[in-house]
């Protein structure tokens, strides 16, 4: 269990604000953060991972105590067992993929299996020996999750993470999310501005305003979102053949204007018949 008083002076464009969020999350609960710009949800996770320093509060996981002002206890953020993932990647530039990762997992022992797993379960083994820069924004947003999820983390904490992606990559990547979310038994605060992303992974939603939670519930049903399809075949007569989620098969006519190839990965907007 994560539970949490945050307390912080925040000097906003419509002047000083006072950030004050109460919270507590259920172990395996994965919790979306919305809100405006500027609401204080990156600096809610700056505080929760220690890169800023609250004016007041407390913040506990389990029996563990992170930080208390009254007690005056303190944990470093490179001790707090979390992963952090941001929007812009924030990848070590010049070191591999395989680098990044091992540097993540360096201390503990045993990072050497670890990193061989993460490199597989993300589908990154091919491109391992790659920089950064050599890669794709999806999969660098892969291996940004890989090397938090290499520091062993029993919270995830993701501000906006797919925001800057494609639609294809965004969907493949939400479904990556919530397979590793489980997979890790982990915690997760994801800030999301994507209803759809909200409704697909979360069971709670919290939206902050100038610092304070607005409101609170489960997420409201999202419009179906499209799903992503992987094509099997395509068809005589131009019409293609495609996987979805889950396994079935569907039959639908080929997006005009592209010309689509068995493995490529097509968003499908789910009607009911
Ligand atoms: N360390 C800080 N000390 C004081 N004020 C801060 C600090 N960090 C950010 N702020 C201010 O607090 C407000 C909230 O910023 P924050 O980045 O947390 O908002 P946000 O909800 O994440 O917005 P966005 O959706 O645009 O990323 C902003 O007005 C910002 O200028």
């Amino acid at each position: 269990m994560l539970d949490f008083h945050l307390l912080k002076a925040l000097h906003t464009a419509a002047g000083p604000r006072t950030l004050d969020v109460r919270l507590a999350l259920a172990p395996g609960e994965l919790l979306a953060l919305s809100g405006p710009s500027g609401a204080g949800k990156t600096t809610l996770l700056r505080l929760l991972a220690g890169l800023d320093r609250p004016d007041g509060g407390f913040v506990r996981f389990g029996e563990h105590p992170w930080y208390d002002q009254q007690a005056r206890q303190w944990l470093p953020p490179q001790q707090r067992p979390l992963g952090f993932v941001f929007q812009d990647y924030a990848l070590f530039p010049n070191m591999t993929v395989r680098e990044n990762l091992a540097f993540a997992a360096a201390g503990p022992p045993g990072a050497g299996p670890l990193v061989a797993e993460l490199l597989e379960l993300l589908e990154l083994g091919a491109l391992a020996g790659r920089r950064p820069g050599a890669l794709s924004g999806g999969q660098q947003q892969r291996v940004a999750l890989a090397r938090a999820l290499a520091r062993r983390p029993r919270l995830l904490l993701l501000d906006e993470p797919l925001a800057a992606l494609d639609l294809p990559t965004r969907l493949r990547l939400q479904q990556v999310l919530a397979d590793v979310h489980q997979q890790f038994g982990l915690t997760t605060i994801l800030i999301s501005h994507d209803p759809a992303e909200i409704a697909r992974l979360a069971t709670r939603v919290v939206e902050l305003e100038l610092g304070q939670v607005r409101q609170q519930g489960p997420p409201p049903p999202a419009a179906p979102g499209p799903l992503l399809g992987r094509v099997v075949a395509v068809l005589p007569g131009g019409g293609l053949r495609v996987q979805l989620p889950g396994g079935a098969e569907a039959d639908v006519p080929a997006p005009p204007g592209r010309a689509c190839a068995p493995g490529d990965e097509l968003p499908l907007t789910v009607g009911v018949a």
